[in-house]
């Protein structure tokens, strides 16, 4: 599980300044997520050395942020693809009903995927998404995401590839949002239930 870290320095340097009162604190930082990335893609490029065809499925619009860093921190060339899911919509919780806003482009079977995901929480869109893509035949598919929260899991969601672990709390920032806010903010930040319970 990540400690938090102080915000002082962001709002030091003027990021995110205009969230300061719906932030209360930064859960993992910006240097921890480049780090991160970097540690990932150098285990992805080595367990995939040498393996054509190399696809990322990047799951929007969560997903964003990372798939682009993680793309460009991998020594290994990828062709990258986009899904858009959404189960949160302007809530904090799961509804559970997860819906295909836009679906795969192109044919993945014989392809090697890797999906990317930026949070899994209750592990309910990544268990129906691993279903649908099995369903169209990859020679290989696994998971890369770069949080979860291992007390909100209600579906055992194998990750092969994992950034942190995190407390159970509605976290935005480097992607997530609130209500489609907050995605841009560089860091993973602790959003102030106020703000959804508002
Ligand atoms: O494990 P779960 O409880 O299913 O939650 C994880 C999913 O929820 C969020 O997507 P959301 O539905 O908010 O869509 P978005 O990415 O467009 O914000 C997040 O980006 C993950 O895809
Ligand atoms: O904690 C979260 N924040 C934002 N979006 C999410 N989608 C699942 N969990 C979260
Ligand atoms: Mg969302």
């Amino acid at each position: 599980m990540i400690g938090a870290v102080g915000q002082a320095g962001y709002m030091a340097a003027g990021r995110g300044n205009w969230y300061a009162d719906d932030i209360s604190k930064v859960i993992v930082s910006e240097e921890q997520i480049r780090e991160k990335t970097a540690e990932l893609a150098k285990q992805v490029a080595a367990d995939y050395a040498g393996v054509d065809g190399l696809l990322l499925v990047g799951v929007l619009k969560g997903a964003v942020m990372f798939m682009a860093d993680f793309a460009r921190s991998l020594d290994h060339p990828v062709e990258l693809e986009f899904m858009a899911i959404s189960s949160y919509g302007t809530r904090a919780t799961s509804s559970g009903v997860v819906r295909i806003l836009k679906d795969l482009d192109r044919d993945i079977s014989g392809k090697h995927v890797l999906v990317i995901e930026d949070i899994v929480d209750s592990g309910l869109t990544l268990s129906w998404l691993l279903k649908y893509l099995t369903s169209r035949g990859p020679a290989s598919l696994e998971v890369v995401a770069l949080l979860r929260k291992p007390d909100a899991v209600k579906v055992d969601i194998p990750v092969k590839y994992l950034g942190f672990d995190i407390p159970n709390e509605f976290v935005v920032g480097y992607g997530l949002d609130y209500a489609e806010r907050y995605r841009e903010l560089p860091y993973v930040g602790l959003l102030r239930p106020e703000v959804y319970e508002r």
